[in-house]
């Protein structure tokens, strides 16, 4: 009789087949405080298949104890008490194994190979946690010692570079070794629940559908409000600044996701191919209009949640000369059919009141109006998608005002949709949790393309250019406050203002 092999054991739905993760930077920040605790979380959702294995590399000389001891101390810092079950944490800790490695030298990468052993068939995940000038040399070491093969992926963090010319070579750098279908560009906002929530929203819902156009909407708003300031990061961030750190990459993805026409399909290319055209008509902000649509501000000693902090100037490391920005307001319009006419207003800052992200689009007031003359001015409908915290969708309608002295008086009220409310058992995961889980799955949608980085260095790199021609420093506001009085004057001056039900 012949030999028949056992069937495989059923693979639970959405769980990706094994994998070999190796994590270049794996003592870093962003490793410890998002990526080992989002593994940590799949393997708890039984979202791991048994055997994918995880090598984490860093320069430090570290036994296998001691990563596992530090991974573990990690989890328990990040990671709620009720969610560390004993068994799930000894599982994942016995997935790890560690290197030590100097990123630059090719000596020494062998390490992944020979970690790899006798499976190295299946596929592998290369996560560069490191700073992004590292990624060239990474990539062409791993390929000088045959460590990736065609069934290698790559992902690498943003920012890419600081403008268009070097984020262009960085990209060569990694082409030279990965295809473009095995490259993951994070844009973590991409992985957020109520991110991915705006394609359902506006793409699965007719009513919003049909409105979703300069006939209907009269603008449209985008905040991320960041309490934190910038958290033993200066170095890096007065390099950056707020429009390279936040605006270039997340919030240019937002306006991308509000602003795109409906994709053919949710293949990963029909979405980037709908977002690169609206990159592409971005209004460019130069000229007399960077004085007057643009607001640049920096953060000086203030109060957060009731405690004194200091200004930016101040914190661990600073320079006292800095000019980088901590905030960005600012208005501009996409170009097209859709949205001709039609101001999107972006803000961005560190150390403002508190932690908050949201897009507002705000609808036209009727056309003709029939009600009170003293009630013109009652606001219109308004969508409000809160993507952080307490995430939600609200919309903001006008009602009658009950009782019988009131007439046909009206009153604005929330439809409300608060996502804890309404689906309480189901925990919201990390983005990280859902873009790793992507990434292992080798799907690419959550991920940017190329030629989305590249469109948005170019919309960004004209204003810094401005910036640079026009060097007027940033204007101050207080920590703990909504930023300079100037973005509430450039919205002001339009007869609007930033929506503040917070
Ligand atoms: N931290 C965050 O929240 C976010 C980070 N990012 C991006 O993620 C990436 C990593 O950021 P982050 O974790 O904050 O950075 P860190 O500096 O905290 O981590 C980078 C790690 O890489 C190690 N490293 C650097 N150079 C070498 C080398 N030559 N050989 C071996 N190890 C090396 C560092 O080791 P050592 O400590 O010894 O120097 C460090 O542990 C960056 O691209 C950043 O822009 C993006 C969004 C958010
Ligand atoms: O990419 C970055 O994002 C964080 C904000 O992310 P969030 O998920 O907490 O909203 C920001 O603080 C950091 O400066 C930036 O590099």
């Amino acid at each position: 009789m012949n030999q028949q092999t056992a069937p495989e054991a059923p693979r639970l739905k959405g769980v990706p087949e094994a994998i070999d993760l190796v994590l270049f930077g794996a003592l870093g920040d962003l490793s410890q405080h998002k990526l080992l605790p989002a593994l940590y979380q799949l393997d708890r959702e039984q979202l791991l298949d048994a055997d994918t294995r995880l090598l984490g590399l860093a320069r430090q000389a570290l036994v296998l104890e001691g990563f596992r001891a530090r991974v573990e101390s990690v989890l328990r810092t990040h990671v709620k008490a009720e969610e560390l079950d004993p068994a799930t944490l000894q599982r994942f800790l016995g997935r790890l194994a560690y290197g030590r490695l100097d990123f630059t030298q090719l000596e020494g990468y062998t390490a992944v190979r020979d970690w790899r052993g006798r499976d190295a068939a299946r596929p592998l995940v290369i996560y560069l946690a490191v700073g992004a000038s590292l990624y060239g040399d990474i990539c062409h070491h791993l390929q000088a010692s045959n460590s990736v093969d065609d069934n290698s992926r790559v992902v690498v963090e943003k920012p890419i570079g600081h403008d268009l010319a070097s984020s262009e070579a960085i990209n060569d750098a990694i082409a030279a070794v990965f295809p473009e279908s095995r490259i993951y560009r994070i844009d973590h906002y991409l992985g957020k629940e109520t991110v991915q929530n705006l394609i359902a929203l506006r793409f699965a819902n007719p009513l919003f559908g049909t409105q979703w156009n300069q006939n209907h909407i009269s603008h449209v708003e985008i905040t991320v409000a960041e309490k934190v300031g910038i958290e033993g990061r200066w170095g890096y961030f007065d390099q950056a600044g707020q429009l390279r750190d936040m605006v270039q990459n997340h919030l240019l993805q937002l306006l991308c996701l509000t602003a795109m026409d409906p994709p053919s399909s949710l293949d990963a290319d029909a979405i980037r191919d709908e977002k690169v055209k609206v990159l592409k008509a971005l209004k460019p902000v130069t000229g007399e209009a960077l004085g007057r649509d643009v607001v640049r501000g920096q953060y000086i000693a203030g109060f957060s949640d009731g405690k004194s902090v200091p200004g930016y100037l101040e914190e661990k490391g600073a320079n006292t000369e800095s000019h980088t920005e901590t905030f960005v307001a600012m208005k501009t319009e996409v170009v097209n059919w859709r949205w001709a006419g039609v101001p999107f207003y972006l803000r961005t800052g560190k150390r403002m009141p508190e932690k908050l992200s949201q897009i507002v689009i705000h609808f036209r007031q009727q056309p003709h109006y029939i009600f009170d003359p003293d009630q013109r001015n009652l606001a219109a409908n308004k969508l409000i998608i809160r993507l952080q915290p307490e995430e939600g969708i609200a919309l903001q309608i006008l009602t009658k005002d009950s009782g019988l002295d009131k007439g046909m008086r009206l009153r604005t009220g929330p439809l409300n949709l608060d996502f804890n409310d309404a689906f309480p058992k189901s925990r919201i995961p990390d983005a990280y949790e859902r873009l790793l889980l992507e990434v292992m799955k080798g799907q690419q949608y959550l991920f940017v393309r190329r030629d989305e980085v590249a469109h948005a260095w170019r919309w960004c790199d004209q204003l810094i250019t401005g910036w640079e021609s026009r060097e007027t420093p940033p204007q101050c506001y207080p920590a703990g406050s909504w930023g300079p009085v100037a973005s509430i004057v450039m919205i002001t001056q339009d007869r609007r203002s930033w929506y503040e039900d917070y």
